[in-house]
């Protein structure tokens, strides 16, 4: 179901990108509100997108509006606090991109009833290539679930979840992602540079690399294993390469997952602290 009413709370990175990919999807600029406590933000994003500014918090909010908190994790009890009285009505959909604080809590400081959404898109949403995974609340209609689907849909690819509790290794995995790619590009431009490359060229191969590989891994039914091997011959250089990356490689994945799945559970618990 398309939306009638879309209002963003944040304008921010997220917000900026689910934004433009609403745009582009043709929903109109007058059906999208963005409201942060910074005018500088918001206006800049009215004007870019042609939507509306909404200077302060909505009292209330017309039937079958979706409200898309994407401002940081460590706001949202404040915030909830001041929309609370705006999800009156029955048809409001929430949808919360933010890491780590889970649909009960969100629940339990709007109304228990509430009509809830959990997302984690992730950076590459900005370009529509964004991979978010969902997990709706039993209070969701089918039609909300929809509408949900369709907004994440306009930024990339979508995958629900049944079981909320994994939200924090997707975070760790998706939401994050992104960052350890971009430092791996850093890393195999820096050691490309080392080996005799001006940057430039290091870092056009090292990206080309990176995307073909992705490209080549999602247009096969094979294995990243089974890839992986067609490029190894026998005591060649690929063989000499991978068996220096597979010294630290597997081990440093399950400690940075653990270690951001753990921040994760961290940022939705309301008696730690994290700056
Ligand atoms: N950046 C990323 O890669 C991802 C971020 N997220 C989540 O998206 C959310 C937003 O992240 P970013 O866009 O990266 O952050 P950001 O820092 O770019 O944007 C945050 C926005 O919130 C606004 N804001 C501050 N206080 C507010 C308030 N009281 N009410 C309304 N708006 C307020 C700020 O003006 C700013 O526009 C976070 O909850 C984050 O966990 C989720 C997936 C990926
Ligand atoms: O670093 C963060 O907390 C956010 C959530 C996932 C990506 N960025």
């Amino acid at each position: 179901m398309i939306p009638q009413n879309i209002v963003f709370i944040g304008a921010g990175n997220m917000a900026r990108a689910l934004i433009a990919g609403l745009r582009r999807q043709g929903i109109a600029g007058e059906q999208i509100q963005v409201h942060a406590p910074s005018s500088a933000h918001r206006d800049a994003l009215a004007e870019e997108f042609g939507i509306r500014s909404l200077a302060a918090t909505a009292q209330s909010l017309p039937a079958n509006s979706v409200v898309i908190y994407a401002a940081k994790p460590k706001q949202i009890s404040a915030v909830l606090a001041l929309w609370r009285q705006a999800f009156a009505d029955a048809g409001v959909l929430f949808l919360s991109v933010a890491a780590g604080i889970d649909s009960a809590r969100i629940a339990a400081e709007l109304n228990p009833g509430s009509a809830i959404v959990r997302g984690m898109p992730n950076t590459p949403a900005q370009v529509g290539a964004g991979a978010t995974a969902l997990y709706a609340r039993d209070s969701v209609s089918a039609a909300q679930r929809q509408t949900a689907g369709f907004i994440m849909s306009a930024v990339g690819e979508i995958y629900w979840l049944s079981d909320e509790s994994l939200m924090d290794a997707v975070t760790a995995l998706s939401g994050s992602g992104p960052a350890y790619v971009l430092l791996f590009l850093e890393a195999l431009e820096d050691a490309a540079v080392l080996q005799g490359l001006d940057r430039a060229t290091a870092r056009a191969l090292a990206l080309q690399t990176v995307l073909g590989t992705a490209q080549m891994a999602a247009a096969s039914t094979l294995s990243p294993t089974a890839l992986r091997h067609q490029v190894t011959s026998p005591g060649g250089t690929t063989a000499a390469g991978l068996a220096v990356w597979e010294e630290h490689l597997r081990p440093l994945a399950q400690r940075a997952l653990a270690a951001a799945a753990e921040r994760s559970r961290a940022l939705g618990s309301p008696e730690k602290d994290i700056p």
